[in-house]
């Protein structure tokens, strides 16, 4: 999907939201687990109930990974759902990779072309050969880690390297890249603080925000300062929707939170655009 289909859809349905897959067997009602693939059973409630409030989804996927095989086929029954079902919903393939050129190149074949998602998350770390190949498949989009939402967030991320701090340092670099165009940036909705200065950096691209709900960020925060001209923001939930309820509603329930979601969305694009 290019960027301004994605700009067209979040006008068009009034929400930046991306709702995280992040699936764990132990937490979905029981009744589920009978079921031949409880995974992808759950994701299509899920997605059947809060898709006409999302633009997007991200299942991560070490939620997947953690079951095996079944895991992997689940993944790929969701994203294949996805795509059949609900062509205008951009996918993201949460995987975090980064890896040397050659590498980094199956890592893209694998999520943009066999699995065909949207865009992938990458650890940025191991420099531009690892990104450039996930910027090779046209209208598909890398989104690197920038300023992520957990604790040790600190531990790196915000140590000075030639004066900047190593998020700033990311950010910058990678605009030289090739078709940095196709570039989008992780910040956590806890980082609220440092939108101001990201988008002195940045004041296009796509920032992909986790964090709010079950982490404590807050939208509001987020969108001070966070907000580009053409809006600029995916914010997720994952947790805070998808487990809603644990019971036989929770189809239903995370409908709701992501129509309360979709509504406070709603009102800061009022005014916003
Ligand atoms: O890349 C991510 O999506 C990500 C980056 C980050 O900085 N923090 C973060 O929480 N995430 C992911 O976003 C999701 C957040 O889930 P909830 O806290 O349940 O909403 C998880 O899949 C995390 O792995």
């Amino acid at each position: 999907m290019t960027t301004d289909q994605l700009v067209f859809e979040i006008k068009r349905k009034k929400s930046f939201l991306c709702i995280g897959l992040d699936v764990d067997l132990d937490k979905i009602p029981s009744f589920l687990l009978e079921e031949e693939d409880p995974i992808f059973s759950f994701n299509k409630g899920i997605i059947d109930a809060t898709h006409q409030y999302a633009v997007a989804y991200k299942p991560n996927i070490a939620f997947y990974e953690a079951y095996g095989l079944k895991g992997w086929k689940s993944l790929e029954r969701t994203i294949e759902y996805l795509n059949q079902n609900y062509p205008s919903i951009f996918t993201i393939a949460d995987a975090k990779r980064g890896d040397i050129g050659n590498t980094a190149s199956m890592y893209a074949k694998a999520f943009l072309e066999t699995l065909n998602f949207d865009s992938i998350t990458i650890a940025p770390y191991m420099g531009r050969d690892s990104v450039e190949p996930f910027l090779d498949f046209p209208n598909k989009h890398a989104i690197l880690l920038a300023l992520t939402s957990n604790e040790g967030a600190y531990d790196f991320q915000t140590k000075k390297m030639n004066g900047k701090f190593l998020y700033q340092e990311v950010l910058e670099t990678s605009k030289s890249w090739k078709n940095s165009e196709q570039l989008m940036y992780v910040v956590g909705a806890t980082k609220a603080e440092y939108f101001k200065e990201i988008r002195k950096i940045v004041p296009k691209a796509f920032l992909l925000v986790p964090g709010i709900g079950a982490q404590g960020g807050n939208l509001q925060d987020v969108c001070k300062y966070g907000l580009s001209p053409d809006v600029g923001l995916l914010v997720n939930s994952s947790r805070g929707i998808i487990y809603a309820s644990k019971a036989s509603d929770f189809a239903e329930a995370a409908g709701k939170e992501a129509s309360r979601l979709q509504k406070e969305m709603e009102a800061i694009l009022e005014e916003w655009l």
